[in-house]
This record gives C-alpha cells, structure tokens and sequence, in this order.
C-alpha cells in the first residue's frame, strides 16, 4: 500500500489523441497537478538530441526521472506523455491509455501541422496499439485503462470516469 494521499495517474498515448485536453479538465476539476514530461524535459534541458527522422527531440530519459521523482513521490499527480515504459512501474496507481479512431486522428494531427512521414508514423503508431501495447507490457494489467477518445462526449465520459476513480481511491484509502 502507498504512503501518497492521493493517487498517481498516467494518461498515455499516441500524439493527438487528446492527453493534454483530458489532463487539462482533470486538473481543473480535481486540483491535482498535471505534469507534461515533454515540457518538463524541455524546461530543464532533458532533451538530449534532435531525431531528424521523425522530427521531435530525444529525451534524456534518466534526467527527466531525476527531475520528476519528488515529485511523484508527494502523490495526487496527472504524468502525461506519448510513452510509458520508462517510468518506475511504482509510481502509478493507474494508467489511462487513451485511443482514437484513424480518421478522426489523421484530421486531428493535420490540423497540427503534422505532414509525411511524421504524420504516417503517428497514425500507424495508433493503428499498431503500439503504446497500448507498451502499457500492457510496462504495468499490471489491471490497472491499465483503455479510454476511446474520439468525440467531446467521450471526452466528458472520460474526464468523468477518471474523477469518479480518483473518488474512490479516496474513499478506500480513508477506509483503509
Ligand atoms: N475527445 C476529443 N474530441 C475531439 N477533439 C479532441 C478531443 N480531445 C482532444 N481533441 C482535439 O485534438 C487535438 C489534439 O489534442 P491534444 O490534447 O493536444 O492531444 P495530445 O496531448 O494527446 O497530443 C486538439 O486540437 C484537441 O482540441
């Protein structure tokens, strides 16, 4: 059992499927703070090289734990990124995959800026369940969540799932 008063959570998943704007609600609507590994690396300069091929930083994946330790050590924090298998499995409580459908993904990573091979990569990284997969390896299964994220309704029902979990973690942990 942890020690955190309130539970950690990792919301993953491919670019575009909608981790920033899920983690954005649930930070307004539980207060507990959200962590964007990619912006902590880049503030503290984790990044450790420019991948040309795919067109996004590297990240210095030790530093960036150094830099996040304590503060997952508190607890009640929202990680997000587009990976997961380098996090010390100890750190969360729950792991929400989120997915989206192919067309709507494409549209959405367009509307980005996203073109060639970058934008190719990305839809077929979702079509393969590739982070999906990541999770399923990284984390015991039962914690590990898949959440459709296609629509603004889902994005609702997802926002409240997760807050209703948080709830409950709580209630056990106070019970406990
Ligand atoms: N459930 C949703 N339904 C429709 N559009 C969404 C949904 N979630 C996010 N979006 C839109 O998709 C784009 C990518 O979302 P974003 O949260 O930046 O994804 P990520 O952080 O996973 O890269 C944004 O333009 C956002 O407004």
């Amino acid at each position: 059992m942890t020690n955190r008063m309130l539970p950690n959570i990792l919301v993953t998943g491919t670019p575009g499927v909608g981790k920033s704007t899920l983690c954005t609600q649930l930070q307004e609507r539980t207060g507990m703070e959200w962590l964007e590994v990619s912006r902590i690396a880049k503030e503290n300069n984790c990044l450790e090289e420019y991948d040309e091929e795919y067109k996004c930083p590297v990240l210095d994946e030790e530093r960036v734990l150094d830099e996040m330790e304590d503060k997952m050590e508190e607890g009640g924090k929202i990680v997000d990124y587009h990976g997961c298998d380098f996090f010390p499995e100890r750190w969360f409580d729950i792991v929400f995959v989120l997915r989206t459908n192919n067309t709507e993904l494409y549209d959405r990573l367009v509307r980005r800026g996203y073109s060639g091979k970058k934008l190719e990569d990305n839809v077929q990284c979702e079509i393969f369940q590739t982070i999906l997969e990541e999770a399923a390896q990284s984390y015991q299964p039962e914690i590990v969540n898949m959440l459709q994220n296609d629509s603004m309704d889902q994005l609702e029902d997802n926002t409240n799932r997760i807050c209703a979990w948080i709830e409950t973690w709580k209630a056990n942990r106070n019970a406990g």
